[in-house]
């Protein structure tokens, strides 16, 4: 089919996406627990942004004409890499849907999606919503499937010619390893992380507990970019422990379809069951839990909005990748140590930087190792902006332009010429 008329199907399903979104969000929430207001006021529209935003590129994709030594005309044809197979996780599973299929149906592939057990039901629904856009059987095919099973043979399948995978750092490992031991598929990885977020001595502290709160509690604590380490100068440090403290406890915890609720249930009991023992490392630990530290009410996985400070670098919350509603404050006194510090961990996913300093933005944008940088903001997730990591973080990019990469593959052509006296 032409450029143009993929690019057609997929606006069609962006159009059905939005039309249906109650429906889609319920499915979200049902399967995640995450409160349907976020589903269905942010993360669909992001959805359906997204899948508008790589629908705008599916005509724009081509080649050069590079200019070689010699009687040669050289072109490069950019070419889909055939059948791409992807491995998303629970936490945002329309979201991931769309980062995964949108540059790769753009780019003229087909897709084999294995979504996460734990939430298979959106990404089954958008299927049929794409099936009724016009995309012809075959070319996006849904899996439901456990990760050791039918994760496993997608990683490993002689006929799968590209994998994207997003979830935990040691899954991560066991595809690459798949991977490199069937075909040598190229795999792109998006992992975990231990996002620092740092407030400056000259910072508007409202908006830093504010953002800071919500970079880390976001989606019951689920991001693999949660800012989960706050590190605050020593300055505004007391004020800021207090009022993260006081906005900790304002937290509308409770039935995620209700109206105005934040936080929902954690996706099942091995998160809610880990979460908790994190959170009782950090009381051994000996950090200062501030509010929190248990389940939140008697039924459900829910888990109250939980602050440490004085927390300590070598402590494994400070570490550790939590994924639940808990945050870690850190003092700091000068920004070297700062940099040593944020940048001290295997992960290199996200930071935030909160100051009005341009110098100080300047020169810790440049010195933190993380993929994404966000500066007196937190976890803005525009269609077009690559987003990705550093170190066990991953590797690759996904979003943007960067993302069609993935999905491409470049034959460079080479034909002589006849009559190089026209060279
Ligand atoms: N980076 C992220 O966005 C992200 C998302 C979810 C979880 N996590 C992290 O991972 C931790 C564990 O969560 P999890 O167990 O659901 O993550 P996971 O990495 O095990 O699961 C992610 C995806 O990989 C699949 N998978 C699992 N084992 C596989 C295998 N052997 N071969 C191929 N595919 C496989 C799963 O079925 C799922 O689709 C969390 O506590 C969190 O720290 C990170
Ligand atoms: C709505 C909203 C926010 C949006 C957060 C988003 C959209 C986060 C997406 C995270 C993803 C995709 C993580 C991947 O692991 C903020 C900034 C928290 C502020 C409060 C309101």
């Amino acid at each position: 089919m032409t450029a143009y008329e993929r690019s057609r199907i997929i606006l069609r399903f962006a159009d059905l996406l939005e039309q249906h979104t109650d429906e889609i969000a319920a499915l979200e929430t049902w399967d995640n627990g995450k409160p349907y207001e976020q589903a269905a006021n942010t993360e669909i529209p992001m959805t359906v942004r997204l899948f508008r935003y790589y629908a705008g590129w599916a005509d724009k994709i081509h080649g050069l004409t590079v200019p070689a030594d010699g009687p040669y005309h050289v072109q490069t044809l950019h070419e889909p890499i055939g059948v791409a197979g992807q491995i998303i996780p629970w936490n945002f599973p329309m979201l991931m849907f769309s980062w995964k299929v949108g540059p790769a149906l753009a780019c003229g592939n087909t897709v084999v999606i294995k979504t996460a057990e734990q939430t298979p039901l959106s990404a089954v629904y958008a299927a049929k919503l794409f099936h009724e856009a016009g995309l012809p059987e075959g070319v996006l095919n849904v899996v439901s499937g456990f990760g050791p099973t039918a994760g496993a043979a997608l990683a490993s399948h002689m006929e799968v010619d590209k994998l994207a995978f997003t979830g935990s750092t040691d899954t991560g490992k066991i595809v690459l390893e798949l991977a490199s031991k069937s075909n040598l598929k190229p795999v792109t990885l998006e992992l975990g992380g231990k996002s620092a977020f740092i407030v400056c001595e000259d910072a508007d502290v409202d908006q830093a507990v504010e953002l800071s709160h919500s970079a880390v509690f976001f989606n019951q604590g689920q991001c693999c970019c949660a800012g989960s380490r706050t590190f605050v100068h020593e300055h505004v440090y007391n004020e800021f422990v207090e009022k993260a403290r006081a906005r900790a406890m304002n937290r509308s915890v409770g039935d995620p379809f209700k109206v105005g609720i934040e936080q929902g249930p954690q996706v099942d009991s091995d998160q809610f069951e880990k979460i908790l023992r994190c959170i009782r490392s950090g009381v051994e630990s000996g950090a200062i839990l501030e509010t929190g530290g248990d389940r939140f009410g008697s039924n459900g996985y829910y888990i109250q909005p939980t602050v440490f400070s004085n927390v300590q670098d070598d402590m494994s919350i400070a570490k550790e990748e939590i994924f639940g509603p808990v945050q870690s404050i850190l003092k700091f006194k000068d920004l070297d140590e700062v940099i040593k510090r944020a940048n001290n961990s295997r992960y290199g996913l996200a930071a935030g930087i909160f100051t009005h300093n341009l110098d100080t933005a300047n020169t810790l944008s440049r010195a933190l190792k993380v993929g994404t940088v966000w500066i007196n903001c937190y976890d803005v997730f525009d269609a077009a902006v690559p987003f990705g990591g550093y170190k066990m973080s991953g590797n690759g990019r996904e979003k943007g332009i960067y993302s069609l990469n993935n999905y491409l593959q470049v034959k460079a052509v080479v034909t002589a010429l006849k009559n190089p006296s026209w060279l």
